[in-house]
């Protein structure tokens, strides 16, 4: 791989982003998520260090002094941050980053890189998001009530990303962010053959 590119899925709370990004890593071994850090508890049969590196305030705070993460926000009553590091190990393994992170979080990281492509996730319809929430079977109805009460604010933010894709069909939202990788992938290739075509041309 010549560049690595860096990929932002953001989306409301229970739209499908995590199982889309799980099926996306299962397909293209070029591409891997980085880990963030969240003061949340862990749901049942998340991982710590998989899902996420779960860390208390106090931790929280002190690596946000320390100037480890390269951005971080609050959300849902949690703080949740990305580590230089975690996104730095990925780039020393030559591999494509996929960040999910919230509104807030893109907007830091497009500030930082310019060239990161972030893409939105819409849910089918807010009964479909509130379904999905209760399906999931993780969540407090009190810790549904208050995603669902964001979830407006979230998707307001729609406007200032890349892509849009709207996962009501799984297979079909899942190939639409295969595509975007892809071509991604492959306007950069273009770039780089025309340059390195411009380059013999002038010696
Ligand atoms: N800014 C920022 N947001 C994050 C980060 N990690 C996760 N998030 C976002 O925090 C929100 C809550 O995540 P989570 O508690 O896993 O709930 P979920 O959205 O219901 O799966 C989601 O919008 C995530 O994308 C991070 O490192 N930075
Ligand atoms: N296209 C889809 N159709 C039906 N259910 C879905 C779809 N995508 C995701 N889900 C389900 O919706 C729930 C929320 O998905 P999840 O990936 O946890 O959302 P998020 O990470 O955005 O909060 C999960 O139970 C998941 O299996």
């Amino acid at each position: 791989m010549s560049q690595a590119h860096l990929f932002i899925i953001a989306a409301a709370s229970g739209a499908g982003k995590t199982t889309l990004v799980k099926a996306l890593l299962n397909k293209d071994r070029d591409l891997q998520a980085s880990v963030s850090h969240t003061t949340r508890k862990p749901r049942p049969g998340e991982i710590d260090g998989v899902d996420y590196h779960f860390v208390d305030e106090a931790t929280f705070i002190d690596l946000k002094k320390k100037g480890e993460f390269l951005e971080s926000a609050e959300c849902h009553g949690g703080m949740y941050g990305t580590s230089k590091k975690s996104v730095q190990s990925i780039l020393d393994q030559k591999k494509d980053v996929i960040l999910e992170i919230d509104w807030q979080g893109a907007q830091a990281l497009k500030a930082q890189f310019k060239e990161a492509v972030s893409i939105f996730v819409l849910p089918p319809s807010v009964e479909t998001l509130a379904e999905r929430l209760n399906n999931r079977g993780h969540d407090s109805e009190e810790t549904i009530a208050m995603r669902l009460a964001a979830a407006r604010e979230e998707m307001s933010h729609v406007d200032e990303f890349d892509y849009v894709t709207i996962n009501d069909d799984f297979e079909v939202a899942l190939h639409d962010l295969m595509a975007i990788i892809r071509s991604t992938r492959l306007m950069c290739h273009i770039q780089l053959t025309r340059h390195s075509h411009l380059i013999k041309n002038l010696t």
